[in-house]
């Protein structure tokens, strides 16, 4: 946890927003709002965002950089915008944003800078809020925002929101991913995505003690979605044809990135070099915490 107090120095401190990967991930049904149910398990990537925050006395919430999403859709400002009904009125931020992980990419990018601005100006603000209270407000911007703000490597339930932390290995990954942004709604909304029977959480994951090992994980068989991304986005498919030759590798979320466990660092940076032109990647390792974990009681 970053202990911090409210001074205008200290809140200039890079905040990080890490990636997430899903270790697997089924599809077991449909809610009555259109939502898919989902077990799945996450895991964070030690490489994210990084996120500074100026607090103002003005009130007023802004940005000083541009991507390319629009303000009224940015998870930043719609983050601060949100626990800004629990502070102060004259409770002000300019939030600077450093953007390392591709933007539609199944690394959880925007969910988890949306996770680290609740849980920054949670602090810089003053506002007290618990951790399940701000879960429950980051669950309004995204299905993947409670994981990063739980803070564990988790098995999800739900869409995603109902979780319980799991002690994984922590293997280095190589992360790849095609230079493309795939969009969540458009792979939820296949007419080929079917839902399969609710799988028992196994039984290695209920003992928390256990290290579950990611070859365990993957025994539960691919990503769901997988398929269905590869179908529509050659670019995806052949990143995971090509990644076969140095082991098994899986799509993380809704892609279009890829990963691969690793024996080692090295073996990673090795690949690394030869990767296909046109694709982006990163050698990172697999953390069971997030690095602003909210201790409680
Ligand atoms: C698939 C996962 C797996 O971790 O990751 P990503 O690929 O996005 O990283 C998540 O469930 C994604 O969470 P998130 O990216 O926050 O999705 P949201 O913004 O809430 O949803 C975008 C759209 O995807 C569809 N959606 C999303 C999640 C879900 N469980 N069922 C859905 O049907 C809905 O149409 C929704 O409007
Ligand atoms: N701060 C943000 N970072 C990234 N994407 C954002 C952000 N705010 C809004 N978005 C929008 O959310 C979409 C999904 O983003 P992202 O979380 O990176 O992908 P995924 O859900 O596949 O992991 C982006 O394409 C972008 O339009």
């Amino acid at each position: 946890m970053v202990a911090i107090v409210n001074s205008p120095t200290l809140s200039r401190l890079v905040w990080p927003a890490p990636a997430k990967i899903n270790l697997m991930l089924h599809v077991v049904g449909k809610r009555s709002d259109g939502y898919h149910e989902l077990q799945t398990v996450f895991q964070f990537l030690d490489y994210g965002d990084e996120l500074t925050f100026d607090i103002t006395q003005d009130g007023e919430v802004r940005r000083n950089y541009d991507f390319g999403f629009s303000v009224e859709s940015d998870l930043c400002l719609r983050a601060a915008l949100l626990l800004k009904q629990f502070a102060a009125d004259d409770c002000g931020v300019i939030i600077d944003l450093l953007k390392r992980l591709p933007m539609g990419g199944g690394l959880g990018g925007g969910s988890s800078d949306a996770a680290t601005v609740l849980i920054a100006l949670n602090q810089l603000w003053n506002v007290g809020l618990t951790r399940d209270k701000l879960a429950e407000l980051g669950l309004q911007l995204g299905a993947d925002v409670p994981v990063f703000i739980y803070g564990r490597a988790a098995w999800a339930e739900g869409v995603g929101e109902q979780l319980s932390a799991i002690n994984l290995r922590q293997p280095w990954y190589l992360v790849l991913n095609p230079n493309i942004s795939v969009s969540t709604a458009q792979i939820f909304s296949n007419k080929h995505l079917t839902a399969t029977p609710h799988m028992k959480k196994i039984r290695a994951l209920e003992k928390d003690a256990e290290i579950v090992s990611i070859d365990a994980l993957f025994s539960q068989g691919v990503n769901q979605l997988e398929p269905i991304v590869r179908a529509e986005y050659p670019e995806v498919n052949y990143l995971l044809e090509w990644l076969s030759q140095y082991g098994s590798p899986r799509m993380s979320g809704s892609g279009g990135s890829v990963f691969l466990p690793l024996d080692s660092q090295q073996q990673g940076l090795d690949i690394l070099a030869n990767k296909p032109r046109n694709s982006l990647g990163f050698v990172a390792k697999g953390m069971n915490f997030h690095p602003l974990l909210i201790e409680e009681g």
